[in-house]
């Protein structure tokens, strides 16, 4: 066994150095398409201006006679396409599938240079974690990569979930866990058929007034996934990781696709995926703070100074745990107004608004 020393070393002979901590880049959103739909394929450097991550899918949605097609359509288009400060990111084939041999070998040694991360479904333990690392390793001293390709993992096994703080502290490479609704349900032999989402046997009651257990009885939905998104973000986070929401599967519900992003976004997940391009603006609009809230966020910091003690504002107690809260959402609104022009104005607007009142 390798001393905890070793940790950041890298596990081949010339392959780059692993990174000590995982850069912050906005990642609202995972676009994923299919890279052997020549219609979807055609999209690509349209979409990938507009979106913070474009994934080549290689996996589940993918049928099996087009696998090789997808892993070269993606080749193709990473070739011939310029994504700029758009992270390109691929999901390989399961670990234990006949492609995730020629995936991860094809796909390192020919756009190594291109691809920002590698998501590895059905993730069970951190033993899957290793053999993509030293893999990833070898390919990455093979191609003569300067940079290290980084690894997502899918958090969609009820052996995964069990495990999810060990698969968080796996590798220096580990970069993010995404939430898998589906393949999580049928793996826990939950009984609901739907991508994500709430359902509408699972709910709580109020109880019954007076003898009359049948009326008058209010119900209220709950969430389905709030114990696992809670449990991913927890392991994310105490190990330095980014957490992310995964697939809504009912594309015309643009309504539920919001709820389910914003649930995840307020409990601290950085994005979601986007399956279709309606998608797209959903994730942009939950997963960047609202300019009343930076401008909340902004007045507070002013008023704390440094940081410590307590002051009073619009007659609510700000403290130095306050401040810190108002940090994570001020510093998550800087980082998205770096890229995105539109919402640095909206947050500069709104925040001298506030000033203003003060
Ligand atoms: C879901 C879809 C199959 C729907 O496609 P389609 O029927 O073609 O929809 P539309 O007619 O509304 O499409 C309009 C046009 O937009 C293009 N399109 C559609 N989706 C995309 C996309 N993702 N990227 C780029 N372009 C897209 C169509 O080609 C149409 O173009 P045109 O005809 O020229 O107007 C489809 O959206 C799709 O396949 N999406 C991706 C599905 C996917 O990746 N699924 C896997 C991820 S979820 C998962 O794996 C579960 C998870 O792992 C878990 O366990 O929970
Ligand atoms: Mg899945």
């Amino acid at each position: 066994m390798r001393s905890p020393k070793d940790f950041f070393k890298p596990l081949a002979i010339g392959a780059p150095q692993p990174v000590r901590e995982i850069p912050f880049r906005p990642s609202r959103m995972i676009h994923f398409f299919d890279p052997s739909n020549p219609k979807m394929a055609a999209k690509v450097p349209d979409i990938a201006k507009g979106v913070d991550i474009i994934l080549g899918n290689l996996e589940d949605a993918i049928q099996a006679d087009r696998k090789v097609a997808a892993r070269q359509g993606l080749v193709d288009i990473a070739k011939a396409t310029d994504f700029g400060a758009t992270q390109l990111w691929t999901r390989i084939n399961s670990l234990d599938s006949p492609w995730v041999l020629d995936d991860l070998t094809t796909l390192v040694t020919e756009i190594g240079d291109k691809l920002d991360v590698i998501m590895v479904p059905k993730v069970e333990g951190p033993e899957d974690i290793h053999y993509v690392d030293r893999l990833i390793a070898q390919l990455e001293a093979r191609a003569k990569l300067e940079r290290p390709i980084l690894v997502h993992a899918l958090l969609e096994t009820a052996s995964g979930v069990r495990r999810v703080e060990e698969i968080a502290a796996a590798s220096p490479r580990m970069q993010g866990i995404s939430l898998g609704p589906a393949d999580l349900a049928a793996s826990r032999r939950m009984k609901t058929t739907r991508v994500g989402g709430g359902h509408p046997g699972y709910l709580v009651r109020t109880d019954p007034v007076g003898d009359d257990l049948s009326e008058g009885r209010q119900t209220y939905q709950q969430d389905l996934w709030h114990y696992t998104v809670s449990r991913m973000v927890d392991a994310c986070v105490s190990n330095g990781i980014l957490p992310f929401y995964g697939p809504f599967g009912d594309i015309r519900d643009t309504v539920a696709c919001e709820d389910q992003f914003r649930n995840a976004y307020l409990l601290g997940c950085v994005g979601a995926w986007s399956l279709h391009p309606v998608q797209i603006a959903i994730a942009k609009k939950v997963f960047s703070p609202e300019p009343s809230e930076v401008a909340w966020a902004r007045r507070v910091i002013k008023a704390m100074g440094d940081g410590t003690g307590a002051v009073m504002i619009d007659g609510k107690m700000q403290d130095d745990a306050t401040y810190k809260q108002c940090l994570v959402v001020a510093e998550l609104a800087d980082a998205l107004a770096d890229r995105d022009p539109e919402l640095a104005s909206a947050y500069d607007k709104a925040t001298e608004e506030a000033l203003a009142n003060d």
